[in-house]
């Protein structure tokens, strides 16, 4: 399998020069150059078998030659066999006839990061071992994907991690999931600004060769394509169950980043009978604007009772943008240049014809998302994270608009454990979520995290000199 930048101009690599590289040489975002399809027979074939089996079915034609079917089974096996809570790892719950959740927060940190985090965690360690080289690890989170990653990674001797947090824009608990670890290869930042800020930093770390090249860079964040693949896994997993491919499914997704909503795409490219993908959003709506009007203009980012879709310049989109765009490098790089310099771009009518074909956007400001945990809770005995809660009200808002086939099952993912953010259920519904036991003494570990100021050539510089004096765990003044 061959992988090719959105933005045409980098090299075009194999699985695992993927997997390490995160985001492309020319700032684009690595895709296959073919989508690989299954038959009818062959997805039928996947009833029955457990979850570790079916992420080797679903994983193997995009990893090629980078791994044996050896190698491959005992890393899914050992990742999907033994991280999870759950048995089934990403279980099935039914609401009302029409209503499914599918639980994905039964990974180590509670939310649904772990399931692809998990897997590149060992990824990493069979690719590194195999070239015995390091990786410094840049990574921005709005607080899942920080403490999902850094569980994946901690104590890993070839792997550094930096992960740029937005100061007070995360859950007490998700920033105690980060800076509560104590290995050597663990460090938290901080930084002033938004999640946006964060992720443009780190991007911008991978094009800037005064770190990128004195320090091979990766990446843990979806630019990486590695992450999206894992993430295709549940998608056809749900759907099976629900009676694929002889019957349709919906899905509505809690969306920041549109990774999550993008691996269900993939998913229907790959020839799983998606009907309809429902891009869940919170008052963050540029994505919803863009899949109504084609107008895809960031504005400032508000901070809502779900931090971890404030999140206004999402990176996937680029990816969808370029696929359903004719695959022209050249005219998305000139696109995305003009996006960097304005902050705002219009969708072509290629982009647009291709997105609605399978897209609809719905937003749910506070009170709808109150109103959907509320539902959950009364209706149906669920107690629900406030992120589940957007997908949730957009789902139902979804049926009433006609814009899902009412005949179809409609799955909302439900992407945190609700005690994660807490404080928010307990004022929707009254009811306060207890952490799981595996999370361990949370509350009672010593916080380590540096802050720093808001621009670039701070956090750049910290990296670059910590990393390179190869200072671990230093991090861990404040
Ligand atoms: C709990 C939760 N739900 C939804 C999202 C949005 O997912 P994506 O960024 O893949 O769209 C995130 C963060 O990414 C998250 O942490
Ligand atoms: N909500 C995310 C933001 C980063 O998204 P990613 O999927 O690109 O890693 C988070 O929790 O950090």
């Amino acid at each position: 399998m061959e992988y090719v930048s959105t933005r045409g101009s980098a090299p075009a690599l194999d699985f695992e020069g993927v997997a390490l590289a995160g985001l492309a040489s020319d700032g684009g975002l690595y895709l296959p150059r073919q989508w690989p399809r299954f038959s009818e027979a062959q997805i039928r074939g996947l009833r029955g078998l457990a979850y570790w089996e079916f992420a080797v079915e679903v994983i193997r034609p995009f990893v090629g030659d980078s791994l044996t079917e050896r190698e491959l089974g005992a890393i899914c096996h050992e990742v999907y066999g033994n991280a999870f809570a759950h048995e089934a790892v990403t279980p099935l719950v039914q609401l009302d006839p029409r209503n499914w959740l599918l639980e994905l927060f039964h990974g180590p940190t509670l939310a649904f990061k772990d399931v692809a985090l998990q897997l590149l965690g060992r990824l990493f360690e069979t690719f590194l071992e195999r070239r015995g080289e390091r990786l410094t690890i840049v990574g921005a989170t709005s607080g899942d994907t920080g403490s999902a990653a850094i569980n994946a990674v901690a104590g890993l001797d070839r792997v550094e991690i930096f992960m740029l947090h937005p100061r007070g824009r995360v859950s007490e608990v998700q920033r105690r999931q980060m800076t509560t670890v104590r290995a050597p290869n663990v460090h938290n930042l901080a930084i002033e600004g938004s999640f946006d800020d964060a992720q443009a930093h780190v991007k911008r770390m991978f094009g800037d060769p005064a770190i990128n090249g004195p320090l091979s860079l990766g990446a843990v964040n979806s630019i990486n394509w590695a992450r999206l693949m894992a993430q295709v896994v549940y998608y056809f997993y749900s759907a099976v169950q629900l009676g694929a491919p002889d019957r349709k499914v919906a899905y509505s997704v809690p969306t920041g980043n549109f990774g999550d909503v993008f691996a269900g795409y993939v998913a229907e490219r790959m020839g799983l009978p998606i009907e309809r993908l429902i891009v869940a959003t919170n008052v963050n709506d540029i994505l919803v604007r863009a899949l109504a009007r084609g107008d895809y203009s960031a504005s400032g980012v508000t901070p809502t009772i779900t931090p971890s879709m404030d999140i206004q310049v999402s990176s996937n989109f680029e990816r969808l943008l370029f696929d359903c765009g004719g695959r022209d490098g050249a005219a998305m790089a000139a696109q995305m240049a003009g996006f960097a310099e304005t902050k705002a771009m219009q969708l072509t009518n290629a982009q647009r014809e291709g997105a609605s074909a399978l897209f609809r956007g719905f937003s749910a400001d506070q009170d709808a998302t109150a109103r959907a945990m509320q539902w959950a809770h009364q209706a149906a005995g669920q107690v629900i994270d406030p992120h589940t809660a957007v997908g949730l009200s957009a789902a139902r808002t979804a049926l009433q608009e006609e814009a899902v086939d009412p005949s179809v099952p409609l799955v909302t993912l439900a992407t945190a454990h609700p005690a994660k953010f807490r404080e928010a259920v307990e004022r929707a519904i009254g009811v306060r979520p207890n952490l799981p036991a595996r999370v361990g003494d949370l509350f009672a570990r010593e916080e380590r995290f540096t802050e720093l100021p808001g621009d670039y050539e701070a956090s750049r510089d910290f990296v670059l000199t910590h990393a390179l004096a190869g200072t671990r765990g230093s991090s861990a003044e404040a």
